[in-house]
């Protein structure tokens, strides 16, 4: 069974003009290929400015790469239209980081959560409606929320409200990019619950980007390591979390120990 997305050989290059002119080429992706199966659940790490969210728009056909291709089930995003290419779009989906710049401020979390289902489905309103409820129920949140605004939301709650918007269409593949870094710990803690309970109901594969290693390890099989654009590692999360590349090594070290407890509150 071929996998749901591949990319094969892609390169992407922006070229920035600022006020004196035209900067020289940057490359974001240089030659990047990987593979994502079904029910996989794979993290894409790397710095500020490494290639993530540029290949999660590469995945998603926000952009086109400037060399290679990507490819959903086999065929060539490219060549999709009509309903091979609705197929495509209700299979893929992504939340981004910033749930409110997501959302439009004057729709109420009920329209927003069946956006998808306009689109992308042939279920009527009161489908849809019925639909709407069970999937915030789903993300934890109360099936009443559907009439309120985003500004009636928490950040929390409207991250959860824009996760039920992804996952409406029943996706084969959910592209996460820092959906959760702008949360708190407790709240990171349980988004992550969320998705891996997601997950284990809905089959669903998971490409979650972080610059966060501490998150991938609670619920990811695979990692990529990003650095300028290139994959430096595509490793299996086993007990462990050894990373081999030099790049993967500087971003395990990177992690904050656990900051020391203050003698005072050690247990007596
Ligand atoms: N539209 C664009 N125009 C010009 N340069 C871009 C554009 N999008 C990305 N870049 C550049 O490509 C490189 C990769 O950017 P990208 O957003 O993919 O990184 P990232 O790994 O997602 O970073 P972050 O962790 O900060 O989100 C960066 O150097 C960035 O400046
Ligand atoms: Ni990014």
């Amino acid at each position: 069974m071929s996998p749901i997305l591949s990319a094969r050989s892609v390169s992407k290059v922006y070229s920035t003009t600022s006020l004196v002119g035209k900067s020289a080429p940057k490359a974001a992706l240089r030659d990047v290929s990987l593979d994502i199966a079904a029910g996989e659940s794979i993290a894409l790490l790397g710095r500020s400015g490494s290639g993530k969210s540029t290949l999660g728009r590469l995945l998603l056909g926000f952009e086109r790469p400037d060399a290679g291709s990507v490819a959903f089930e086999g065929s060539d995003l490219r060549g999709l239209s009509g309903e091979a290419y609705r197929t495509y779009r209700r299979s893929v989906q992504i939340v981004f980081q910033d749930s409110i710049g997501a959302t439009n401020p004057r729709h109420t979390v009920g329209r927003i959560i069946a956006e998808p289902l306009r689109h992308l489905t042939t279920l009527d309103a009161d489908a849809r409606e019925r639909r709407v409820r069970s999937l915030l129920m789903q993300v934890g949140l109360a099936p009443d929320d559907a009439r309120k605004l985003p500004t009636q939301m928490s950040g929390g709650q409207l991250q959860r409200v824009c996760i039920a918007r992804a996952i409406a269409p029943a996706p084969k593949l959910l592209v996460l990019d820092e959906a959760v870094s702008n949360l708190d710990l407790v709240l990171q803690m349980q988004m992550i619950a969320l998705l891996r309970e997601l997950q284990s109901t809905l089959k669903m594969a998971v490409l979650f980007i972080t610059h966060d290693l501490r998150l991938v390890r609670l619920f990811c099989s695979r990692v990529i390591v990003l650095a300028e654009g290139r994959i430096q590692e595509d490793a299996a999360v086993g007990r462990g979390l050894e990373l081999r590349s030099a790049e993967g090594r500087l971003l395990q070290a990177a992690i904050l120990p656990a900051r020391p407890v203050h003698r005072s509150l050690e247990p007596a």
